[in-house]
């Protein structure tokens, strides 16, 4: 069994006096694409943000070889700048030779004509897809992404999931991440999130909190 590339370990974390992660464990193994489902207010986000390092864990470790992408649930775009203005300046940060794997994202998730658009200006589905690819453009080994086909139409939907299935695929692990999952096929591994410890699922549908569908 391969070395797993996200080992978390008893990770606990309170806001003042709200308990609301209680010994986290958690192993990731490369190319595996993994949910984690919960109640709105479980804790989700809370995690996430532990793992991609944003949040310091009260308890517990986290650790994972260099390289992560995450997809927050909120975008965090700036208005005033297009499309390419973003994938240039994420180029920049990333250190990349050129922007092909962002283009691709692109294509795969069907947002090409958008590509000179002010962010200010895209429905917040498209927006998300800026946000989603942002995330992916530098091709990392770990993805994290929470809630990441919010406000996605079906169709986006559906190439969301070809588009993990294609990562995980190439060896890359994708963590998912939402409240809701109806495709609990598509994951190779599921957890469920609750009083702030994470349990295994396998084989049962998990609809956790309400809701429709993931595209709304
Ligand atoms: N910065 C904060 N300060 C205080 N409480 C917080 C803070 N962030 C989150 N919480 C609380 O911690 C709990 C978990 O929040 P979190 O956002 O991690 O849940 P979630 O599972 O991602 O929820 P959702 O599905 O609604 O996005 C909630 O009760 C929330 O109100």
């Amino acid at each position: 069994m391969p070395a797993p590339v996200l080992r978390v370990t008893d990770v606990h974390k309170s806001y003042g006096r709200h308990h609301v992660l209680r010994g986290v464990d958690l192993a990731l193994a490369p190319g595996c694409l993994a949910g984690i489902v919960g109640e709105n207010g479980a804790g989700k986000s809370t995690l996430l943000r532990i793992l991609a390092g944003l949040l310091t864990p009260d308890r517990g470790s986290v650790t994972y070889p260099v390289g992560l992408g995450y997809c927050p649930q909120h975008t965090v775009l700036n208005p005033a700048l297009t499309v390419d203005q973003h994938l240039r300046l994420f180029q920049i940060s990333y250190d990349l030779p050129d922007l092909a794997q962002a283009h691709e994202l692109l294509d795969i998730l069907n947002f090409s004509d958008y590509r000179r658009h002010r962010v200010a200006t895209l429905s917040g589905g498209t927006q998300q897809k800026l946000n989603l690819t942002l995330a992916l453009m530098h091709d990392p080994p770990l993805l994290l992404l929470d809630e990441p086909y919010q406000g996605f139409d079906w169709e986006t939907y559906e190439r969301f999931w070809d588009l993990a299935a294609i990562l995980r695929d190439r060896g890359r692990s994708v963590l998912v991440v939402s409240h809701l999952a109806f495709d609990i096929a598509r994951f190779d591994r599921l957890w469920h999130l609750e009083a702030g410890q994470l349990s295994h699922r396998a084989g049962q549908p998990v609809i956790a909190g309400s809701g429709t569908t993931a595209a709304g």
